[in-house]
């Protein structure tokens, strides 16, 4: 988060949808601000409300209640053309265009600057290359845009964004059609345009971890209608990011930053100890199996864990003998072997 001034703010923002005179309000009572060189992560669960608020601040659909401003005009008096010099949208699953070329669509990005027919100024070029050149998109210019993957699409369109070189860019769900590696990737880039160019990144994402890490701004949304913004770290130690995607079904472990789907248990048989990595993974892989982690030391089964030159080793100590294993996989059949009923090998 940083100082700087808000280039969105809205001010008691009510969001949701009209039809034949009734209101379903989603939110309600918004107060954000969006700031100049942030990249803040919307997040919430499904139907929290995140695409119904970027098409509200985009202004593709009307707010039920409250302003938005965005360089301090309001939202409502700016014209389109206006608005596409402040705002641009990347929105995911509507990506028509199939008969234009990847450079075809990103040059449409510099159409608020010259009109539909206007031809390309040397500055014009200038913007385009450079959104090639930051999305890596180059390979993909003279291919058709349905001959592309969703995720090549998808990279095309954030390079279209950053023709447009708006100061705000919102985006619903960038990372959607992405494999991990260009998750990763995507997150990292939004950061970095964010911090070099000055602008505001608003982007609404399922991709919790990623967020937590890159994120300068978390904006939650709650079922409740209510959103809450902050630094995750700030969000995480007070319980809101926790209780925003609280189920009973698995917990959020504070220290760590990650979702735990077996809990450590009390009674259980096992304790764990070694160093960070393969106590990690041992821990993962004994829990999948059902073979509950005891918090206590004085459990009656402890497993030494160490890094090896092949990955893994572990020593089991169990009633006065010990057991070696090299593999995770050696540890969890010698397990089954010495608790015959507990986990898996017990229900099958
Ligand atoms: N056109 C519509 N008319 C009425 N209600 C709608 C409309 N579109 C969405 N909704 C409702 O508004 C709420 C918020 O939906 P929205 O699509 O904004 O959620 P979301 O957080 O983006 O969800 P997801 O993570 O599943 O994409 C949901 O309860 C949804 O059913």
């Amino acid at each position: 988060m940083n100082n700087h001034k808000a280039i969105v703010e809205t001010r008691s923002l009510a969001i949701g949808y009209r039809s034949s005179g009734a209101a379903r309000t989603v939110a309600t009572g918004l107060n954000i601000q969006l700031r100049a060189g942030n990249m803040v992560c919307l997040l919430g669960s499904n139907g929290a409300g995140k695409s119904t608020l970027m098409r509200t601040l985009s202004g593709l659909q009307p707010a039920l209640s409250g302003e938005i401003m965005i360089d301090d005009r309001q939202l409502g008096t700016l014209k389109p053309a206006e608005l596409a010099q402040k705002l641009s949208l990347v929105l995911t699953d509507r990506i028509e265009a199939g008969n234009l070329t990847a450079r075809e669509v990103v040059a449409l990005g510099r159409t608020p600057y010259t009109g539909w027919l206007g031809s390309l100024t040397k500055k014009d070029h200038f913007k385009i290359a450079q959104s090639i050149e930051q999305t890596g998109i180059s390979l993909l210019l003279d291919r058709h845009m349905h001959q592309l993957s969703d995720g090549e699409r998808q990279k095309v369109m954030l390079a279209r964004a950053l023709a447009q070189d708006t100061p705000v860019i919102l985006l619903d769900e960038p990372t959607a059609h992405l494999d991990l590696p260009n998750r990763v990737e995507m997150m990292r880039l939004l950061h970095t345009l964010a911090r070099a160019t000055r602008k505001a990144i608003l982007l609404s994402t399922h991709e919790l971890d990623l967020a937590l890490q890159t994120a300068d701004e978390l904006w939650l949304m709650h079922p409740d209608g209510t959103l809450l913004a902050g630094l995750p770290e700030d969000l995480v130690l007070s319980g809101a990011f926790e209780a925003t995607f609280a189920r009973n079904s698995f917990s959020f472990d504070r220290a760590t930053g990650t979702f735990i789907i077996h809990q450590p248990l009390d009674n259980a048989q096992i304790y764990l100890e070694g160093p960070e990595g393969p106590l990690f993974w041992a821990k993962r892989a004994l829990q999948r199996e059902g073979l509950g982690i005891s918090r206590y030391r004085d459990a009656p089964c402890l497993i030494r864990v160490a890094d090896a030159k092949n990955g893994f080793e572990a020593e089991i100590i169990f009633q006065n003998q010990t057991f070696k294993v090299s593999s995770v996989q050696a540890l969890i059949v010698q397990m089954h072997l010495l608790f015959p009923s507990h986990g898996r090998s017990a229900a099958s």
